[in-house]
């Protein structure tokens, strides 16, 4: 029997953030009807919650009632509420191994979040934020094949090397749009159900799993020169 192709060697793993390393759905749907008041869209009962996670972003902006232009102040404002609350958010239980196997193996790590990036530093804590060469945070909802495009092309890694990681349907949008391999995790506000059928070229039930499949192939890959650095992307918020 013949092997199956090794995938790419990625030179790069780009992670979300919110729902991929951070465990911050609960806290999400603890603010979320305070803010369909505010910016008067459909409240979401408990028992929706289990159907929603099989949608994607759009259709669930559609199902609330969310017109295209209040999207952005939405955001806005629930960024300054997961800044003001980002003491009450952790790391899924072993993201701070994973990030530091990844790291260890050689494969530069970067972060590609709608997130704020003063939050995201804050939730991972200094030994966890001093491991991601590259923030590229504070795109727009669905805003993330642009802000990956601006990545690639400032870390000149190709696309079929940059291992692209999430737990949503937009962010499998944004690494297909580019021609990026695409992980799956099962851990995170979208349905694992819904990511596999849309054949994610990986799918994780542990976040040790992206350590393996990165470190396994890294030793058989070109590393960077040691020294090499990624040029941090200007953010949008200064910071
Ligand atoms: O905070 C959000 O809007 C979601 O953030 P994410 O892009 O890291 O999933």
């Amino acid at each position: 029997m013949t092997r199956p192709p090794a995938a790419p060697r990625p030179r790069l793993v780009v992670l979300d953030f919110d729902g991929t390393l951070a465990d911050s759905f609960p806290w999400f749907c603890s603010v979320l009807n305070g803010v369909a008041d505010r910016y008067r869209f459909r409240r979401v009962e408990a028992h929706e919650v289990e159907g929603l996670r099989l949608l994607g972003a759009r259709a669930i902006v559609a199902h609330l009632g969310i017109p295209r232009w209040k999207l952005p102040l939405i955001a806005r404002h629930m960024h300054r509420l997961a800044a003001r609350d980002a003491g009450q958010i952790a790391l899924f239980p072993g993201v701070p191994a994973m990030l530091a196997a990844v790291a260890e193996a050689g494969v530069p790590l970067a972060i590609l979040s709608s997130n704020r990036a003063d939050t995201v530093r804050r939730v991972l804590g200094p030994d966890n934020a001093d491991r991601i060469g590259t923030y590229a945070c504070g795109a727009s909802v669905f805003g993330k094949a642009r802000r990956l495009r601006t990545l690639l092309a400032r870390t000149g890694v190709a696309p079929d090397r940059a291992l692209c990681i999430g737990d949503e349907i937009r962010d499998l949008e944004a690494a297909r749009a580019l021609g990026c391999p695409f992980g799956a995790v099962a851990w995170g506000y979208t349905d694992s159900r819904a990511l596999a059928a849309l054949g994610p070229e990986h799918l994780f039930s542990e976040p040790a799993e992206i350590a393996r499949l990165v470190a396994g192939e890294a030793d058989h890959m070109p590393r960077l020169a040691p020294g090499t650095t990624l040029v941090p992307l200007p953010l949008p918020n200064g910071s």
